[in-house]
């Protein structure tokens, strides 16, 4: 016989306060309890008088008053946190249950699948799982006690831009049925415990009780929603199932429905009772009747009973979602809009974001695995918050469709964090720990190929981007629509995810240099615009052996700086690099093309020959030598001619491997570096001179004339503390060089260098009495102008102020 049952089967009496009153057991309880709770209203319900109360903790409490009070419109996200919250439970239990069998149980509580029920009399919405359940502690702390680490962050963004749909990205979906319930009732069933009742009317407790009254869930969850009088659309089955087929596509378990059907059937009827419409109306009737007949002749004699057709509400199970998981169809049966949507369930951000780009592929070879991998549309905020000390793995791995972790660290690395997508892989085992898992052999290969694929996918975001392309392919009249669409994508991925890039060519010395390809900076060239290392290396000059590049806190005051004067004028190009973790990164980006990098401030700088050089060189040599002498106490390598000066007398240079001055700045600023380190890392500093400027020029002229000189001495020290200060440096002793400075300011100025300060007069201190009078006599003066001002002319009053 068909699967069929009127409305009220399977529904369970909604439970309330009385069920427990008085402790009364399940099966003694009478006819008249029953009557009262069903007539027993949800406003009037309460939480069972003899459960266990829990507050909620008071973040929790906060973020369901929220959702209780919120305007925001698109109640339907509850059922999608739901869902996924199910899909999560099965997931556990069929990972628990890949090394032991029996966790599952038998006959329908094995069945991994979720269960939509509706009770339109009692406006009751149940949705259960057959997943791994809840122990009454785990009721407890999931559910109320422990604020989760995005409560807050949530509750925070509410009070800002609320977006509600957020919700599941910050860990507190389950809260979401008050959007659309007064009242909820979570039932379940671990494996490790008895079945238990949650419920709360979110009004800041929760009860607990041990469920002896509602049929045995076998194991897992169902979650009844007792709706709230303006969500009755949720009692629609048309509805639910839009639901399910836009926000619950991709989950991997059945999701069924107990819909109903209406079926024609043949009830059998008094002939009084029938209509002559409803007789004459159908043949099948007539065939019933006749069968009817035979059968009342040898089972009835005095009356011959007479069928009708008529119609019936059967309710069955009907599937709502396809569980063929994306991942295995082929890519290109796969539409774009599937793919937004998937990520989306993925990240549980169902707004109108899609994301950037995505690849999705098969490996083949030693190891097996299909991939999807994502770039999100932006970073999280907190993407690069204790970068190396969390693991923040967004891949989720599942080994032959069955889901094993989301945290698994050694699929991508660090850098990689913030792509989403997940792996299925054929190759490893199922049937062993997750620890075990974690140091399997075939994991190294998978990463390799996925940071490979995720590599290409990235470079493919800037090949498409008309906006990255050179002048040659800008030409090109037909532009698509969708190139349109890929305008200024690389820019945006720049934006939000360059500094991954960067980091990855610190961490990864295998892929340095396809990471380096996706470099992106602005330069003396780049017009304001990013540019790229081969489109630098596409415009260098004839004979230029080494990428040039300044590092800085911005564009603007790199633009001027000294270092910069000669490269400009002899047409160089130069990049900036503004970003703290520059400096880190040119630490390991030694070399791009066989082409070498070189800092503009540090020594080393190879332009083309100064046919002057040598003989500058030795005109200068009595300057140079002295000057070093004269900075004996400052640390100074050395002072040499520079080859990078233009209209700047001096600059202060760094050795090769040493900090430059801007990253000695970052050091600095860094609370938790250790000082005596500092110096041991510090570069060592050359002093170089412009030997076209005029103040150098005299500098030589009076050095040769008189070298001891005091004043000329502390004038070649001031001008050293300026070039240092020009060149980034922060000084040791500002104050020293501020008095120095002044005193310069005062021959200038042509005051004598020992003239005195004038003294300040000696003030009389009045004596304490006279201060009592004085005091009194001010508040007096203070408060007179108040009594006066009702007196006074407004006019006045004006004037006064
Ligand atoms: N159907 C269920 N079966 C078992 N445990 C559940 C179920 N629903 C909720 N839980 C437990 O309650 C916790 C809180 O759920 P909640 O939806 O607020 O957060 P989450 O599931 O961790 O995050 P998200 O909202 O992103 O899904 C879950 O982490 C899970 O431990």
């Amino acid at each position: 016989r068909k699967l069929q049952a009127n409305a009220d089967e399977g529904a369970v009496d909604p439970p309330k306060v009385e069920d427990k009153i008085g402790a009364v057991p399940n099966g003694l309880q009478t006819d008249s309890d029953v009557v009262k709770r069903e007539s027993e209203s949800i406003s009037k319900r309460s939480l069972r008088s003899n459960a266990e109360k829990f507050e909620f903790q008071a973040e929790v409490s906060r973020l369901m008053d929220i959702i209780i009070n919120s305007l925001y419109s698109n109640k339907d996200i509850f059922l999608r946190e739901i869902i996924s919250n199910a899909s999560d439970a099965l997931d556990k239990i069929r990972f628990l249950s890949l090394v032991d069998k029996e966790v599952l149980g038998e006959g329908d509580t094995a069945k991994l699948e979720i269960q939509i029920k509706l009770d339109k009399e009692k406006k009751i919405l149940s949705i259960r799982d057959r997943g791994i359940g809840m122990t009454k502690e785990d009721l407890i702390k999931n559910l109320g006690t422990i604020a989760k680490s995005g409560t807050s962050a949530f509750v925070e963004k509410m009070q800002t831009s609320g977006d509600l749909n957020l919700i599941g990205q910050f860990g507190v979906g389950f809260y979401s049925v008050y959007l659309v319930a007064d009242y909820v009732e979570v039932i379940s069933k671990h494996n490790d415990d008895k079945q238990y009742v949650w419920e709360s009317k979110a009004d800041g407790a929760f009860a607990i009780s041990e469920d002896t009254w509602n049929e045995p869930l076998g194991r897992g969850t169902e979650i009844k929603l007792h709706l709230r009088e303006e969500a009755g659309e949720y009692l629609e089955e048309s509805k639910l199932k839009d639901l399910v087929k836009k926000y619950s596509e991709f989950i991997n378990f059945p999701i069924h429905l107990w819909a109903s059907k209406e079926v024609d059937v043949e009830v059998t009827s008094d002939e009084d009772e029938t209509s002559d419409e409803e007789t004459s109306k159908s043949s099948t009737s007539e065939e019933g009747e006749d069968e009817d007949t035979e059968k009342s002749e040898d089972e009835e004699t005095e009356k011959k009973p007479k069928t009708k057709k008529a119609k019936e509400t059967t309710y069955e199970w009907e599937l709502l979602n396809d569980v063929k998981a994306i991942w295995l169809r082929s890519p290109k049966d796969v539409t774009d809009e599937e793919y937004t949507k998937f990520y989306q369930s993925l990240v549980k951000e169902f707004g109108d974001e899609k994301p950037m780009s995505w690849t999705h592929f098969t490996a083949e070879g030693d190891v097996e695995f299909k991939a999807v991998l994502f770039v999100p549309p932006k970073a999280p905020h907190d993407l690069y918050e204790s970068y190396y000390n969390t693991n923040k793995a967004n891949l989720k791995l599942y080994v032959r469709r069955v889901f094993i972790s989301d945290e698994f660290d050694e699929l991508l690395p660090k850098y990689l964090s913030f792509l989403k997508g997940l792996v299925d892989s054929d190759t490893l085992p199922l049937n062993v720990s997750r620890e075990m898992l974690q140091q399997h052999s075939s994991l190294k290969t998978i990463k390799k190929k996925l940071i490979r694929k995720a590599l290409d996918m990235i470079r493919k975001i800037a090949e498409e981007d008309p906006d990255e392309s050179s002048d040659k392919d800008k030409t090109e009249v037909d532009t698509s629509s969708d190139d349109d669409e890929k305008k200024g994508q690389y820019t945006k991925f720049w934006n939000e995810f360059g500094k991954s890039i960067k980091l990855g060519i610190v961490e990864d010395a295998t892929n340095r240099n396809r990471l380096a390809k996706l470099l992106r900076f602005e330069s003396t060239k780049s017009d304001g615009k990013l540019t790229s290392l081969d489109q630098y290396i596409s415009r260098m000059k004839p004979g230029q052996k080494d990428i040039f590049y300044i590092t800085g806190t911005n564009k603007e005051q790199l633009e001027k700086s000294p270092f910069l004067e000669r490269l400009k004028k002899k047409n160089y190009e130069v990049i900036f690099f503004t970003d703290p973790v520059d400096e880190y990164l040119m630490q390991y980006l030694m070399d791009y093309e066989d082409k070498k990098f070189q800092n503009v401030s540090k020594e080393g700088l190879k332009l083309e020959r100064d046919s002057k050089t040598k003989e500058l060189k030795e005109t200068f040599k009595e300057l140079t030598k002295w000057w070093k002498g004269a900075l004996a106490s400052e640390n100074v390598d050395d002072v040499k001619i520079s080859n990078r000066l233009d209209n700047t007398p001096c600059v202060v240079v760094t050795s090769k491997f040493g900090w430059s001055a801007n990253m000695e700045r970052i050091m600095q600023s860094q609370t938790l570096s250790d000082a005596s380190k500092q110096g041991y890392m510090r570069g060592k500093r050359v002093l170089e001179i412009n030997p076209r400027h005029p103040i150098i020029k005299e500098l030589r002229e009076r050095v040769a004339n008189d070298p001891e000189g005091e004043s000329l001495k502390q004038t070649a020290y001031l001008i050293y503390q300026t070039a240092l200060m020009e060149s980034g440096f922060s000084l040791n002793d500002p104050k020293d060089f501020a008095n120095r400075i002044y005193s310069s300011v005062k021959s200038s100025l042509n005051i004598n260098p020992d003239a005195a300060i004038e003294e300040e007069e000696e003030v009389e201190e009045p004596e304490a009495e006279n201060e009592a009078k004085e005091d009194a006599g001010a508040s007096k003066v203070e408060a007179e102008p108040v009594e006066d001002e009702e007196d006074t002319e407004p006019s006045d009053v004006h004037d006064e102020l």
